[in-house]
């Protein structure tokens, strides 16, 4: 009975002293400041995950853009600052540029053989270097540029005939299709919908959103190294493991399809039949496991980013209606009778571009970016920053730092008109894409999916709350991706009588 105590106690003590003890002596230099947390699991308790990036932002202003947390043994600093974000992703890009091996991501991408999720290394650089000039090229994005005008044409088309109906438009549905759709045929070669039996391309969907939430399942022994027992327990494993079958057999029945097609009766190559080109020049270094990584990239990376930021931007524009109006005079003037705004178009679009930049701004989809990892000891403004420190760049705080924005609650496009923030994230308050060496390669691929989108919107409706609807929220849902909790409904009106030329004020004119 005694010896049976006695291992447990040993490992309590080692946990609640010998770490710490170990840490402190160790220290040259103190951490940054944060909320004192418990014995053992640290500041976990506290975190309100119902919206992390808001809470966090509000706990970064009592303790500073550099904040520590210990989630478990993981120790953990939130980046609240323009100042801060640079330091991390400029200054200091090698120490912070690898991914912490978690582990939902480390299975979910076939053991780190993505990119995304890949730790930096030698595979993860020649890998960025083949998609970026392969797959994210302006010459690869542009080549796909009839894909994304069909998929949006057929998307007003729908929304036209559900205003023909007078049926009430349920925009966050109707984004998701769309960006699926492209995603799927610049990625796969069809749309999602070929890939089972039913009409409206459930499967994926399913997987998708169950990889969402897989993937940011929280794991014991991510935080807890001797209780991983428990993920066995609760059935976070078996359900991991299940996801990853799914995933593999959809995956494998893309590219078998493709190994399998007539390539001289193909018009144009898709994504796969890239990857499947370059595995033959790149032999073992890029196995099939690999191009299901990537695939898992694309997948993940490009649909429900651009979905999203199509419907905050709607949003905003609809809770403010100066700003609609000058988007719609914009792109109206600007394509005139022409029926549908097409690619070409989208370079005369200055404020409606204004308009992404600031939905973005106020809602980056990604408001904690994707964590990194500290790849060694570093010193930031006097404070220690251990090896294997995570990483949140928190983006929802950098686009509300007062010292960088005025009125920075206020959704105002102006502040983007003549400015020459990029997308590129060379400007630090400006960061929804990332920045430095683990920035999206696919901003281009997204920006315009997302230009061409709204402005089509834009173009071919005026646009107003249903019946008995007063105002619209804007509250973010949980995870990785911050989307509109609740689905974005509108009423949408094909504009009889349109002077595009004149200055009229469009409602006016209805
Ligand atoms: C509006 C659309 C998009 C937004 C807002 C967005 C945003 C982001 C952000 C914030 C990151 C993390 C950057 C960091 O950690 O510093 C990221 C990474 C990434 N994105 Fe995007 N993204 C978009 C579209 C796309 C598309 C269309 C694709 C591909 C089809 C894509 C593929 C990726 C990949 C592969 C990474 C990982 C890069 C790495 O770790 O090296 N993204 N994206």
């Amino acid at each position: 009975m005694v010896s049976f105590l006695i291992i447990p106690s040993i490992v309590l003590l080692f946990l609640l002293f010998i770490i710490p003890i170990r840490r402190f002596l160790s220290k040259t230099r103190p951490l940054p400041p944060g909320p004192p947390g418990l014995p053992i699991i640290g500041n976990l308790h506290q975190l309100d995950t119902s919206d992390l990036s808001d809470y966090l932002w509000r706990l970064s202003k009592r303790y500073g853009p550099l904040m520590s947390l210990r989630l478990g043994h993981v120790q953990t600093l939130v980046v609240s600052s323009a100042e801060m974000a640079k330091e991390i992703m400029k200054t200091n890009d090698l120490v912070f540029c690898t991914r912490p091996a978690l582990t939902g991501q480390k299975k979910l991408s076939y053991d780190n053989k993505d990119i995304a999720l890949s730790p930096y290394n030698e595979y993860w650089r020649q890998m960025r270097k083949i998609c970026t000039l392969h797959l994210f090229s302006m010459k690869q994005v542009n080549s796909f540029r009839s894909v994304r005008e069909e998929e949006v044409f057929d998307m007003i088309d729908r929304i036209k005939t559900q205003s023909s109906m007078k049926q009430v438009v349920n925009l966050s549905d109707d984004a998701m299709v769309l960006t699926s759709n492209i995603i799927c045929r610049v990625g796969f070669g069809k749309r999602p919908s070929a890939y089972n039996n039913r009409k409206d391309g459930t499967r994926m969907f399913e997987l998708m959103s169950e990889f969402q939430e897989v993937l940011t399942n929280f794991y014991y022994r991510d935080h807890f190294p001797l209780m991983g027992w428990l993920d066995e327990l609760n059935g976070s494993i078996a359900r991991l493991e299940k996801l990853f079958k799914d995933l593999d057999e959809f995956y494998q029945e893309v590219i078998d399809e493709h190994l399998n097609q007539n390539q001289q009766n193909k018009i144009q190559d898709d994504m796969v039949d890239i990857l499947l080109k370059l595995k033959q020049d790149y032999a073992n270094d890029l196995t099939f496991d690999h191009v299901k990584g990537i695939l898992m990239d694309i997948l993940s990376g490009g649909t429900e980013t651009s979905a999203s930021t199509v419907v905050w931007a709607m949003t905003l524009l609809i809770k403010n209606p100066d700003s609609l109006n000058k988007a719609q005079q914009e792109v109206r003037n600007a394509v005139g009778k022409k029926g549908k705004v097409d690619e070409e178009d989208l370079d005369k679009l200055e404020y409606l571009k204004a308009v992404i930049k600031e939905a973005l701004r106020l809602y980056p989809v990604l408001p904690l970016l994707i964590p990194r990892e500290s790849r060694e000891r570093c010193v930031l403004e006097g404070y220690e920053i251990p090896k294997k420190t995570l990483v949140y760049v928190n983006v929802w705080a950098v686009g509300r730092d007062p010292k960088c924005w005025e009125r920075p609650e206020e959704f105002e496009p102006e502040r983007f008109m003549g400015s020459s923030v990029e997308y590129k994230g060379a400007d630090f308050e400006w960061i929804p894409f990332g920045s430095g060496r683990r920035g999206c390669p696919g901003l281009l691929l997204g920006a315009t999916t997302v230009e061409l989108a709204l402005s089509n919107l834009l173009y071919s409706f005026d646009w107003g709350l249903p019946e008995g609807t007063k105002d619209i929220d804007t509250l973010k849902s949980e995870g990785t991706v911050a989307h509109k909790k609740i689905a974005l409904q509108l009423v949408a009106k094909v504009p009889d009588i349109i002077d595009y030329k004149s200055s009229r004020h469009l409602n006016e004119a209805m």
